[in-house]
């Protein structure tokens, strides 16, 4: 059954001190698909998937990998999964290639390792103990050893963080690889281009609950507001403007010289922002609507205050 989810989470309830900090949350990722989970900080992101990966105990509800339970089952779903945690947790005093081949050979079929070292470039550090290798370097050294064993289900914490534009770019193209080949990913980011890029469905967290979830474009089109770019000389006083459009829209002149007009903006409301510069006598050396970006999606869903 290839559309059988790979992973399942039904109802998991996470408590720490009395808190939920996972609090009734499914989650489903596919084969051939990948699933990203995005939140705030704190969210409940790394507690859910290590709950899938069997680090965790869920207080409530079920989790099932690969039809096994990851608690119960680890030693028959180990070989099946492949886990980039997000601090790492690698062992340090040992050499970047040395550590690689040790992991590679724990598998029955492993990637070819030459293969593996080129694309992500681990060859320029090979030789170094773990405990020296910079933020990104460790962030693919520890991806390659989750993908070496060649599993059907990959969880990836922030895979690309801390990572150069060179290496993001290197492990966007590896996690559409494993797509290609039918592996389950799953993966959280903050990194709302990397979401965009890469999720055939995304699932949007927060408090330890789902908020919305489908594919990118699912997500966008259930944000029914636009947005008016407009660029001109800074320090127009907006009052006017703001009359004009009424109840609605916000206006705020975001950059100097830079004003964005959000809300349901129609055709009317460009020839009233129109209107409203020509009786100024204000000429805009730039006008654009734009759709809403998953960017803004997010933080319609989760707010903007910190976390
Ligand atoms: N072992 C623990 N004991 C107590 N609280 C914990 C524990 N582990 C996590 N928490 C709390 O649970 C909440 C969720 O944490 P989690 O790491 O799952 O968030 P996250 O969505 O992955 O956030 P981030 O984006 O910052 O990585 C946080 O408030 C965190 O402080």
């Amino acid at each position: 059954m290839p559309d059988s989810p790979a992973l399942e989470v039904r109802g998991l309830v996470k408590r720490y001190g009395g808190r939920a900090v996972v609090d009734g949350l499914d989650l489903a990722a596919l084969p051939g698909q990948v699933t990203a989970v995005l939140g705030p900080n704190g969210a409940g992101k790394t507690t859910t998937i290590e709950c899938c990966e069997g680090l965790r105990t869920p207080d409530e509800g079920a989790v099932r990998v690969l039809g096994l339970d990851p608690r119960t089952q680890a030693r028959e779903l180990r070989p099946r999964v492949g886990v980039m945690l997000q601090d790492g947790g690698l062992p340090t005093s040992i050499r970047a290639a040395d550590m690689l081949a040790h992991v590679a050979r724990m598998y029955a079929d492993p990637r070819d390792l030459g293969e593996l070292t080129e694309r992500l470039g681990l060859g320029s550090f090979a030789r170094t103990t773990v405990r020296r290798l910079s933020g990104g370097q460790r962030q693919r050294l520890a991806l390659a050893a989750a993908v070496v064993g060649r599993p059907d289900v990959v969880f990836l914490d922030e895979p690309s963080a801390g990572m150069d534009p060179q290496a993001r770019l290197a492990v966007w193209e590896l996690v559409r690889e494993l797509r290609a080949e039918g592996v389950a990913v799953l993966l959280t980011t903050h990194l709302m281009d990397e979401a965009e890029d890469l999720a055939d469905h995304v699932v949007v967290v927060d408090q330890g609950r789902v908020l919305a979830e489908g594919s990118v474009a699912d997500l966008l089109a259930s944000a029914d507001d636009r947005s008016l770019r407009l660029e001109t000389r800074a320090g127009l006083d907006l009052d006017g403007l703001r009359t004009a459009l009424g109840d609605g829209f916000a206006v705020a002149e975001a950059a100097p010289g830079t004003y964005v007009v959000s809300g349901a903006v129609e055709p009317a409301t460009v020839a009233a922002v129109t209107a409203w510069l020509a009786a100024g006598d204000v000429l805009a050396t730039r006008l654009s609507v734009g759709r809403s970006t998953l960017e803004d999606v997010f933080l319609d869903l989760t707010g903007r205050d910190l976390r």
